[in-house]
């Protein structure tokens, strides 16, 4: 059985596909950074929010189905992750982040890897670069960490599993909840959800203070290629979803609360049933922001095809493991959907 980490070093990326700008020695945008951002300020009104679900709801599980079939995303409140642990990584993410560019280039993700410090994945499909560093973990970070901090790795490495740990059984919880509304049964959802495993990764998201915001983006429109995805983000405006016959609609973080997406692999598995959304990274504000995003997806030898419950339906999109589908991203981008489809 291959890893997350495996299926990606089948797609390794050059050098300039990885390197972060070192944000703090310039005082000008660069050319290289410079987007056409004429749209990024075109939000709908304050009307359309995305749902919130109470996870103590008797009707979560009702309610998130529902989310996840108009919006592709919503926010969750009483998810059972301590306030405290959100703080801890999101003053760790700070600390690493913090440290001179000489320093986060030592835990640099190797061309062919899948872990430590870079520039987003997406990156070779654009001309221009996101004003956007990232550090991703899976599983132990302790080998980056060392690279970091010689001297004392181990904070680091504790708080970002623990937060795994917990985000794994929220994933889970939810992943049972989101598969219940499509009335799959008990065994199916267990296939999908807990016996094999799963593939996860925890990306810490920075953007840097901007010297000139309005022409800087700082994640291109994408979706994700997980199950699902569950974000945290710091209390700075920037995230944007795009809903059809709507537009581009702001999440604004609200404390406490958890940002849960659906992926690329939940629509294929749910037959479209459930959009991946898709979602960018505006500059909205003149301090750095930070976000963390969890990613929850079945092992890599998994085969995913429209579930049974849409049999009734003709099935959209053929059966593909999700390391072949990581693959066909990897080259495709946001084609990838459209080529698996029957
Ligand atoms: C498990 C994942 C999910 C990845 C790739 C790998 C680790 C890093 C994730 C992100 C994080 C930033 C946006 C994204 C689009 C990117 O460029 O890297 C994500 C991507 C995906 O959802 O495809
Ligand atoms: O920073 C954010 O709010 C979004 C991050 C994101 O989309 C990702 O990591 O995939
Ligand atoms: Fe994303």
């Amino acid at each position: 059985m291959s890893t997350l980490s495996e299926a990606y070093s089948d797609h390794p990326l050059h050098l300039h596909h990885i390197i972060p700008l070192d944000f703090d020695s310039v005082r000008t945008l660069p050319d290289s950074h410079v987007w056409d951002t004429s749209d990024h300020a075109l939000e709908s009104d304050d009307r359309s929010s995305i749902p919130t679900v109470d996870l103590t709801d008797p009707d979560a599980g009702k309610l998130i189905g529902h989310a996840c079939e108009t919006w592709g995303v919503f926010q969750v409140t009483n998810h059972d992750i301590p306030l405290d642990l959100l703080g801890e990584v999101e003053s760790e993410a700070r600390r690493l982040f913090s440290l001179p560019a000489g320093q986060k280039l030592k835990a640099l993700r190797s061309p062919g890897g899948a872990t430590g410090y870079g520039i987003a994945r997406i990156s070779p499909f654009f001309n221009k670069y996101m004003w956007h560093e990232g550090f991703t973990i899976m599983g132990s970070p302790m080998d980056h960490a060392e690279e970091l901090w010689p001297n004392d790795p181990q904070r680091f490495c504790d708080v970002m599993e623990d937060y795994q740990k917990k985000m794994k059984e929220l994933a889970m919880t939810l992943m049972h909840l989101i598969l219940k509304s499509l009335d799959i049964s008990e065994e199916e959802i267990n296939e999908v959800v807990s016996s094999g495993g799963a593939s996860t990764a925890l990306q810490l998201n920075s953007y840097p203070f901007c010297p000139d915001p309005n022409r800087a983006i700082g994640l291109a429109p994408h979706t994700d290629t997980s199950l699902l995805t569950i974000l945290h983000q710091s209390t700075k405006n920037g995230l944007q979803i795009f809903k059809e016959g709507v537009g581009w609609v702001l999440v604004s973080p609200t404390y406490g609360s958890l940002v849960v997406n659906v992926g690329d692999l939940l629509h294929i598995l749910s037959n479209a049933q459930f959009p991946s959304v898709l979602h960018r990274v505006v500059m909205k504000e003149n301090q750095q922001r930070l976000s963390l995003a969890y990613f929850y997806s079945p092992p890599t030898d998994f085969y995913l095809s429209p579930l049974p419950s849409n049999s009734t339906q003709i099935p959209l999109y053929r059966s593909v493991s999700v390391r072949d589908y990581i693959g066909i991203k990897a080259k495709n981008l946001e084609k990838a959907l459209s080529l698996i489809r029957i």
